[in-house]
C-alpha cells in the first residue's frame, strides 16, 4: 500500500509496571492524494499517532508504513513530512532558512520558497529570525517547511490552532492543494475548517479509532 498506513498499532509510554497504554490496535490508512482529518478529546492519542506517523517513535506493536516501509528516524521530508504542534523551528535561523532546512538533506526538488510565502502570507516578516516572529506566523512557517518537498506524506498536529479565520482558510486551502498535487496529508485537529477541506473524517476515543 502506498501513502500512509497503520496497522494494529499499540504504544504506551513509561517502563515496566510504569508503562501507560495509549493506543490500543489502530489501524488507517491514507491514501496519495488524500486529506484525512484526525479528531479526537484532549489525551485521546492524536499527537502519539503524528509522532509515530512521522517515524518520531516507533510503535509497541503493530507497524507504520510510508509507502511500503518504515519511516525511520531521520527520514527524508520528501518521503514523510511533520509539522509538530510546538512547530519544532530553529528559532535562530532566518523564516527562508527554517522553511528550507528539509531540502538540504533531500535530493527532491523544492517548491519555491517565493510561492509558499504568497500562499501562506509569509511575506510581511520572511527577512526576519523565527524568534522574532508571532507563534502563529510561526505555525505558518512549519507548514511552509512541510510542504517544501511536495511530500509523499504530510502530517500536521493541530495546523490552525494558532491562526485567524483568514490565515486558517490559506492553512486549509494549502493542504487541501498537497493532497490535490498528490500527497497523502493526515491532520489531527478539532477546527472545523480542516473537517470541510477532508475527504475523511478520523476519530479517536481513548486510544481506539472509532470509524473509518
Ligand atoms: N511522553 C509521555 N509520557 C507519558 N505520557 C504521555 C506522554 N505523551 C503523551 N502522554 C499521554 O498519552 C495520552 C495521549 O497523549 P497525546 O498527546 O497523544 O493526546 P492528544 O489527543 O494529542 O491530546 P491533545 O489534543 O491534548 O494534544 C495522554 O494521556 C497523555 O497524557
Amino acid at each position: 500500500m502506498s501513502g500512509l498506513e497503520l496497522r494494529g498499532v499499540s504504544h504506551g509510554y513509561g517502563a515496566g509496571s510504569r508503562r501507560v497504554s495509549v493506543l490500543h490496535d489502530v489501524s488507517l490508512c491514507v491514501a496519495p492524494g488524500e486529506l484525512v482529518a484526525l479528531l479526537g478529546p484532549s489525551g485521546s492519542g492524536k499527537t502519539t499517532v503524528c509522532h509515530l506517523a512521522a517515524g518520531f517513535e516507533e510503535p509497541d506493536a503493530g507497524t507504520v508504513t510510508v509507502d511500503g516501509r518504515p519511516p525511520g528516524p531521520a527520514a527524508d521530508w520528501s518521503l514523510v513530512a511533520v509539522v509538530p504542534q510546538q512547530h519544532g523551528l530553529v528559532v535562530g535561523l532566518g523564516v527562508e532558512e527554517n522553511v528550507l532546512l528539509p531540502t538540504y538533506r533531500s535530493a527532491g526538488t523544492a517548491v519555491p520558497f517565493d510561492r509558499l510565502a504568497d500562499e501562506l502570507d509569509l511575506g510581511a516578516f520572511a527577512h526576519r529570525r523565527v524568534g522574532e516572529t508571532s507563534l502563529g506566523e510561526q505555525q505558518r512557517v512549519a507548514v511552509a517547511r512541510g510542504l517544501v518537498l511536495a511530500p509523499r506524506v504530510l502530517v500536521l498536529d493541530e495546523p490552525t490552532g494558532h491562526q485567524d479565520d483568514e490565515r486558517a482558510e490559506l492553512v486549509t486551502a494549502a493542504l487541501a492543494r498537497a493532497a490535490r498535487a498528490g500527497s497523502a496529508v493526515l491532520v489531527s485537529s478539532h477546527d472545523a475548517r480542516v473537517r470541510a477541506v477532508a475527504d475523511r473524517v478520523l476519530r479517536l476515543e481513548e486510544g481506539r479509532i472509532l470509524d473509518g
